[in-house]
């Protein structure tokens, strides 16, 4: 994989054009969008979870003295839509951050299909499955058009000409719902807009590669701040990318093998993903399938569900 530095010999003005900030964010979207990369080791995979994606065993996470993670422990296996919930603070994008490799655990462990990941990410790794990340603020290049934010990865990376990578540009957001903006720049976008925008440079990809790896992508609350009909835009979007045998908005089998939704919003666990996480106090408390949650016994699912001021859950 190309360094921003090398692969700005190729396309200088875009490279120039995003600032240092952008430049560095950049790395990180291109590292955790194309190819999270990690170093792996423990080769061996149990037989029975030969379906597993993305496991994180017994993970911990601490900023100074608040302890966020203690001892997470799920398993994301092919083809699942997953949804993640919990009271606000407690661990959600952290969790999805460690999953992206773009910050470490303190103790415990993230497998990428049965291997082991010893770091972040870094350029020179490849570990055969893409994780893409949409971040909750859509994280926009400010200075770049949509044009350039959707096909930042492929002009950065690959080998497609400017013509070829901006009619995907143009493909990709017609399969979002969005027409004739890419010359525009994020400031002139809605809040919805950019988040289709994310949504979008997360599905590209460079379609000379005769190898597609599968991806999972990891979405970290999609639809905060949307109305009502706005969200169940994405939240279709995020179900037809689903790789279900399904066609897409392009008329395409879905090219994403599971993903992972951290939410709030009722109607996004209702209508975009099959299995729910709920994390309480570092931990999974609670697991199942999306029409279980309501009728559970569990009395912090039971407060969660209802939005009662009684229960375990203190604010
Ligand atoms: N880099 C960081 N440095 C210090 N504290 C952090 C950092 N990242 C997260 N935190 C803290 O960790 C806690 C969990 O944050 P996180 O964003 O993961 O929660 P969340 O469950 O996604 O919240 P919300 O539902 O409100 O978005 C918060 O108290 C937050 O302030």
């Amino acid at each position: 994989m190309l360094s921003l530095s090398s692969s700005s010999l190729l396309r200088p003005s875009l490279h120039c054009r995003a600032s240092s900030s952008d430049r560095s964010l950049g790395r990180k979207l291109f590292c955790c969008s194309m190819a999270p990369a990690t170093k792996f080791h423990n080769l061996s995979k149990l037989e029975h979870d030969s379906d597993v994606l993305i496991e994180c065993r017994d993970v911990y996470k601490s900023f100074g003295d608040k302890h966020i993670l203690k001892g997470v422990s799920f398993k994301i296996r092919h083809g699942e839509a997953v949804g993640v919930i919990g009271p606000s603070g407690t661990g959600k994008s952290t969790i999805l951050k460690i999953m992206a490799g773009l910050l470490a655990p303190d103790k415990g462990e993230v497998y990428i299909r049965g291997k082991k990941r010893a770091g972040l990410i870094s350029d020179e790794e490849i570990s055969g499955l893409r994780i893409g990340l949409v971040f909750q603020s859509a994280a926009l290049f400010d200075s770049l058009t949509v044009r350039e934010n959707v096909g930042f990865l492929l002009y950065e990376s690959s080998k497609m000409s400017e013509n070829q990578i901006s009619e995907l540009v143009t493909q990709t957001l017609a399969a979002v719902g969005l027409k004739g903006v890419e010359n525009r720049l994020p400031s002139e976008l809605s809040g919805g807009m950019k988040k289709r925008v994310a949504l979008a440079r997360s599905l590209i990809f460079d379609t000379t590669k005769e190898v597609i790896e599968p991806e999972v992508l990891l979405y970290d609350e999609p639809t905060a701040g949307l109305d009502p009909i706005a969200s169940t835009v994405v939240e279709d979007l995020i179900r037809s990318v689903h790789m279900t045998g399904e066609e897409d908005a392009l008329g395409k089998p879905g090219k994403i093998a599971s993903y992972l939704v951290v939410t709030h919003q009722h109607s996004t666990i209702q209508r975009a993903v099959d299995r729910l996480l709920f994390l309480y106090e570092g931990k999974i408390v609670w697991q199942g399938m999306t029409h279980e949650f309501t009728t559970s016994a569990n009395p912090i699912v039971q407060q969660f569900a209802t939005g009662s001021l009684d229960g375990p859950i203190r604010y």
